[in-house]
This record gives C-alpha cells, sequence and structure tokens, in this order.
C-alpha cells in the first residue's frame, strides 16, 4: 500500500518523479495541503538519566573530501560572498565528528527517543524533530564550542545552531519490519546541514543516501540511472556528511533489512543571515502552520529589525519609537 502511494505522489508532482526510484517531495499547491494536514511536533518530556555530553567527545582534526557548489552547476555569482569568504562548499564526507564513546552515548539517547517520533509524509517519513528540547545531551553538543568550530570548518563559514529550533536537530527512523520508512527526493529548506549515521552498512540493507550532482532547477530532467545521481559516502557507523542542503537534491530508500536512525543538525551562518534559504511553505508543510509561525518570526524578525533582535536576546518585549509617541 505505501508503495503505491509513493508511485502516487511522484506521479503527481509532475516533475518526472514518477520515473526515479522514489518519489519527489510536494511543491506548489500540493505542498500548501500537507502544510494544512502536518501536525505539530510532539513535546515530550525531557529524558531522565541519559548521558552528559562532554567536549572531549568531538573528535581532532575533523576533516574529509569536499565539493565545490560550482561542481554541481552552480555558477560564481549565485554564491554567498563576503568578509573575504565565498560560501561554496557543496558537499563535505565522509568526517569523522565524534569519537567512538560520544557516538555510543548519542545512539543510547537516540533509541531513548525513538518512542517519541512521529510519522509524517512531506520528506521523511518516521522522525523526531527539535530533538534538542527533549534531550540536554543533544542540546549541548551542538552548543559545545569543539563541535560548532569543527562545523564550522567544514562549511568554511562561522556557524550556529539554527535559531529556527523545531528543525534544528532531527533524528530520523528506518526500519525494516513491513514498514516503507523512507527520505523523498528533496531538497532541505536549511543551506547547512550535517547527517551523522549511527549505524554501518552492516546494520541494514536499502537505506542508500542519493543525491543529484547538478543545480536544483535540473533536478526536474533527471531520470534514474542518471549519471549525476550518486551514492554518498555515508557506509560507516559514525560517518557525517556536510551539505548545503538547499542547493542539492537528495533521498533516502526503504531500509529492506535491520535499522538505521541518522541525526541532521542544521546550521546558521550569523554572518549571512539575511541570505538564509528557509521559506515558510517548506517549513509548514512538516510541521503544521501554526508551530511554523512563532518560528517563522524568530528568524525573521530580528533580521529585519535590531531593536527585535535586542529584545529576544534579552528575552524582553519590544519598545518601539512608534510606542513612546501613542
Ligand atoms: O537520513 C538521512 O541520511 C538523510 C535525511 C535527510 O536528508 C533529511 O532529513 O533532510
Ligand atoms: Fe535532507
Amino acid at each position: 500500500m505505501t508503495t503505491t502511494r509513493h508511485r502516487r505522489d511522484g506521479a503527481r508532482d509532475g516533475a518526472g518523479g514518477g520515473l526515479l526510484d522514489l518519489p519527489r517531495m510536494a511543491t506548489g499547491f500540493d505542498r500548501f495541503v500537507h502544510a494544512l494536514r502536518a501536525r505539530p511536533p510532539r513535546r515530550p518530556a525531557a529524558l531522565p538519566g541519559e548521558p552528559c555530553w562532554r567536549g572531549e567527545f568531538v573528535a581532532r582534526d575533523v576533516t574529509g573530501p569536499r565539493v565545490d557548489l560550482r561542481e554541481f552547476g552552480y555558477a560564481a555569482h549565485e554564491l554567498n560572498r563576503g568578509y573575504g569568504t565565498v560560501d561554496d562548499t557543496a558537499l563535505v564526507g565522509p568526517v569523522r565528528i565524534l569519537t567512538p564513546e560520544g557516538l555510543e552515548c548519542l545512539t543510547e539517547v537516540c533509541d531513548r527517543l525513538e518512542s517519541s517520533a512521529g510519522s509524517a509524509r512531506f520528506i521523511t517519513t518516521r522522525r523526531v524533530r527539535g530533538a534538542d528540547g527533549m534531550s540536554a545531551f543533544i542540546s549541548n553538543m551542538i552548543r559545545d564550542r569543539g563541535f560548532l568550530l569543527a562545523c564550522s570548518r567544514l562549511a568554511g563559514v562561522p556557524l550556529i545552531p539554527h535559531p529556527l529550533r523545531i528543525p534544528t536537530v532531527q533524528i530520523n527512523y528506518f526500519e525494516a519490519d513491513g514498514r516503507s520508512d523512507i527520505v523523498k527526493w528533496h531538497h532541505d529548506g536549511m543551506d547547512y546541514v550535517l547527517t551523522l549515521q549511527l549505524n554501518s552498512y552492516a546494520d541494514y540493507d536499502g537505506g542508500r543516501f542519493s543525491y543529484f550532482q547538478g543545480r536544483v532547477d535540473e533536478f526536474t530532467g533527471a531520470r534514474k540511472g542518471d549519471p549525476r545521481i550518486k551514492e554518498a559516502p555515508c557506509g560507516e557507523r559514525g560517518a557525517a556528511l556536510f551539505l548545503h542542503g538547499s542547493r542539492i537534491f537528495h533521498s533516502v530508500s526503504p531500509v529492506t533489512r535491520g535499522r538505521r536512525v541518522t541525526v541532521v543538525v542544521s546550521f546558521f551562518c550569523p554572518y549571512f543571515a539575511r541570505q538564509d534559504s528557509n521559506t515558510f511553505w517548506h517549513l509548514a508543510a512538516d510541521d503544521g502552520i501554526p508551530a511554523t509561525v512563532p518560528s517563522w518570526l524568530r528568524l525573521k524578525w530580528p533580521v529585519r529589525d535590531a531593536a527585535m533582535n535586542f529584545a529576544l536576546r534579552a528575552g524582553s518585549p519590544v519598545i518601539t519609537w512608534e510606542d513612546l509617541r501613542d
């Protein structure tokens, strides 16, 4: 039954999705329908007795093979630049960002959060959103200076955890037990995304992370067997992949044996805050409109308005010049 649904979704998008192995995420009116149907993420109580995050869980010398956005067909004038830097990193990996002990603790935390996973239809079928709000371990990990520095060096730009909060840390769960958990062909709303693999190919069959080595607007022409569709190098437990998520189409095929769990962390470059690629409807299609409005305002107000920025940081209401005149 699930297969039928996938095929129908793929055909309905009218973008060649039916000719790919996996459906493509909805756009336009279909995405609006997803936004109306999506349920807000669950907010269970924090995990008691979870392992404690430690700064030494960040591995040393976090480097790996890198591909440039120009190799995906993006022109120099389309890339953000400033502060003596061109924001041109497309993909880096596989890299090891956590030590084996750090990985062990993160796995334990993610196993315990699985009961909070919600199912969804927009892109990823079974996932926990806002995981840093449920786990002090994950919250401390993504706010650890060493972790952020390692991720920033991979991306080539300074990064902080994404202020949208709900999508900042997502845990994806894939099981072979009669389910058909997948990640549809999509690009992320987020620009800077790190995916951590908590399993290896020895633990599961299927579950292949593919990406399209071309521009997002060229994906419409992609067909099954297209040489631009490549398998991402993430078959080892602990492998991490940095992706310029908003500019690269990618997907994960169904797991046919075993279990696959990934942690997806989204970042924000405060120096390129105005260029953040997220759109309201991409977020709302995952979390629903009511849950998206507050986080959207938290992202957009500070960029538009310095007074709002400082007020939010002070946890204060904003007093404006107009208020003085009333
Ligand atoms: O689970 C994965 O390997 C990738 C997931 C992904 O692309 C996403 O959650 O946006
Ligand atoms: Fe993604």
